[in-house]
């Protein structure tokens, strides 16, 4: 992993990307930009197309035209693994743990995708829960746990972009703070984050900037010191 902190170097850059489900359009012309470091939530109502953009990036679509650069490289015509490769960790809503495997077991499954990755013990000092539950089976852990062993596998892979797909749905106020100190330990080692977030409150002490997704499209985009004075116009738009 590049741990450098570098907030001028562009590691992702989607234009006009749109992405079909068979014959249903859901993306009409996302564009989004995030630098290396930067932490940006991709917000919208259920059903705006956030959780179909990150997947879109990683090539999990049907078909999608439109550009996307990657570390300087486009990769729209590129299968997932290859994109994976470029150091993409995504964790899905579902979070995907295995049920029959222990947390250490689930830790160790996912290959590496490129060098640099965290160690195991490293992994334990950032999610102590993890460490106590490491011979637990994937069913008897909690929600709050199971999220964060979802995290904890993308970490390891040596995966630098993070797409994190709700990681606070459902979850304890103190798992959410936990959830939050993690994100901001992980900006500070140089991590890409995007982040899709239902929980706003959550989100805007992290974030640099937010994308506001309506019907496949970005409708606005707000950096963190404009929030203050975008906050009446967003609730509108979140319904919230
Ligand atoms: N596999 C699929 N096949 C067909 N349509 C899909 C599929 N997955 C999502 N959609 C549709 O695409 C649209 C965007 O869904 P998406 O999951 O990206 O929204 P979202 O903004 O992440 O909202 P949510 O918070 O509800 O997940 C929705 O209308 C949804 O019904």
């Amino acid at each position: 992993m590049t741990s450098a902190f570098q907030p001028d170097f562009e590691q992702l850059h989607v234009e006009d990307l749109h992405a079909f489900y068979g014959e249903s359009h859901i993306l009409h012309g996302i564009d989004l930009r995030v630098n290396r470091g930067e932490l940006v939530t991709l917000l919208g109502r259920n059903g705006a197309g956030k959780t179909t953009t990150l997947r879109a990036i990683l090539g999990l679509t049907g078909r999608r035209t439109g550009r996307i650069s990657l570390n300087g490289r486009d990769i729209i015509g590129w299968p997932t693994h290859r994109i994976a490769h470029l150091g993409v960790g995504y964790c899905p809503e579902e979070r995907g743990i295995f049920a029959s495997l222990s947390v250490e077991e689930n830790l160790l499954l996912p290959p590496a995708v490129r060098s640099g990755g965290m160690g195991v013990e490293e992994i334990y000092a950032m999610f102590p829960n993890l460490a106590e539950r490491r011979r637990s089976q994937g069913t008897r852990l909690s929600g709050g746990e199971q999220q964060m062993l979802a995290m904890a596998r993308i970490l390891r892979t040596g995966a630098n972009l993070l797409l994190l797909d709700e990681i606070t749905e459902g979850l304890a106020p103190v798992i959410v703070q936990k959830l939050g100190e993690v994100l901001t330990a992980l900006k500070a080692k140089g991590y890409t984050v995007i982040l899709v977030e239902q929980n706003f409150r959550f989100a805007a002490p992290l974030a640099d900037r937010h994308y506001v997704i309506e019907h496949g499209r970005v409708v606005d985009e707000i950096a963190r010191a404009a929030l203050p004075g975008k906050m009446d116009a967003l609730h509108t738009r979140l319904g919230v």
